[in-house]
């Protein structure tokens, strides 16, 4: 089997990736004509030649503008069932998926639009796909904490259809402790709590993380190689971080795939996992990271199938799905 053969047969859980990040310009123009709204492109070509980007924040204008587009329940229906056409296609069986309400009703589009349409393609995985999924509601740090205490007021009554409460947008000079109080209220209510850390954001706030919002997860938190102490203490709490290569290197966060940390990480005992962040944006789904790593790194078939098993040990599942999924993994030769 070739590395991309094997890439392909491993089943694979998606533990980073937002959904307003897999909004590919194909489906961002058939919804923006039947919504009647303009976008700032005329074709495809131009929407992908404005894809360069300098760092996270050049990125994130160009997401939250792509994400006016969607208004109905159905949008979000549609951006959903398109991701969960190409977990099928990547042979991810599992995928936790972050949502940014804020982006939405800021815009005047109700909670419940964003969450029904979401709620309804998940099922639709589920039955017709056998694709299993959990949502998790991300607050926009570049906002307030009092905007995220009420971001999290409006999703009570949809709380069994929300796993956990993430924070991602705009990481530098918004840290964690910023949220302190929101994060703790949520823990209270019983959700689950992740939050960005390290993608571009200093070692102090992978810090923050942990000790402050008590993050069951890290997303990227690829800096947290510069502190030897929190290596350590990563390694020790088997704490996973939710890795985005293609999205590294598309923000910059390394200049050269030959570069990355993450067999680095793994070979230091980090549970570390991979993931897609933003494909449409990006260039890639889940297996288009694995074989450009797999490619860049020289990453071994056993380095390959740990990362595969390594979404299920970081995965917000049942102790039984973990284990048939390591079983599965394990057959494969
Ligand atoms: N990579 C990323 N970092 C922070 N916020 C995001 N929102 C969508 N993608 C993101
Ligand atoms: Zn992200």
């Amino acid at each position: 089997m070739t590395q991309n053969e094997l890439i392909q047969a491993l089943p694979k859980a998606e533990l980073h990736v937002h959904i307003e990040g897999t909004f590919e310009p194909e489906l961002m123009f058939a919804i923006a004509q039947r919504n009647g709204v303009a976008i700032p492109y005329q074709n495809i070509d131009e929407v992908k030649a404005a894809y360069q980007f300098h760092n996270l924040q050049s990125f994130l204008d160009i997401y939250y503008a792509g994400a006016n587009v969607l208004l109905q329940q159905q949008d979000f229906y549609d951006l959903a069932w398109a991701y969960f056409e190409r977990c099928a296609a990547d042979r991810v069986v599992h995928t936790e998926i972050f949502f940014d309400p804020q982006t939405h009703t800021d815009r005047g589009v109700a909670f419940a639009t964003v969450i029904n349409g979401l709620q309804a393609a998940c099922d639709d995985a589920k039955s017709k796909l056998g694709i299993s999924s959990h949502l998790i509601m991300s607050f926009l740090r570049h906002l307030s904490e009092e905007a995220a205490f009420a971001t999290l007021e409006q999703a009570l009554p949809y709380q069994s259809q929300i796993i956990a409460v993430g924070l991602d947008s705009s990481e530098l000079g918004h840290p964690p402790s910023k949220f302190a109080r929101v994060f703790a209220k949520a823990r209270e209510l019983g959700f689950l709590v992740v939050a960005h850390a390290g993608e571009e954001g200093p070692p102090e706030y992978v810090w923050e993380a942990l000790d402050v919002l008590k993050v069951n997860r890290i997303d990227h938190g690829v800096r947290a190689e510069e502190d030897a102490h929190l290596m350590q203490r990563l390694i020790a709490d088997k704490m996973p971080l939710t890795v985005c290569p293609l999205s590294n290197l598309k923000l910059c966060v390394v200049n050269d795939m030959a570069q990355h940390n993450i067999q680095r990480l793994l070979k230091q005992g980090v549970q570390v996992t991979v993931n897609s962040d933003d494909p449409a944006y990006f260039g890639g789904y889940v297996n288009a990271n694995f074989t450009t790593i797999a490619e860049a790194l020289q990453l071994s078939a056993d380095e390959i199938k740990q990362l595969a098993a390594n979404s299920f040990e970081s995965a917000f599942i049942s102790a039984e799905d973990k284990q048939y999924w390591l079983q599965q993994i394990a057959a494969i030769a």
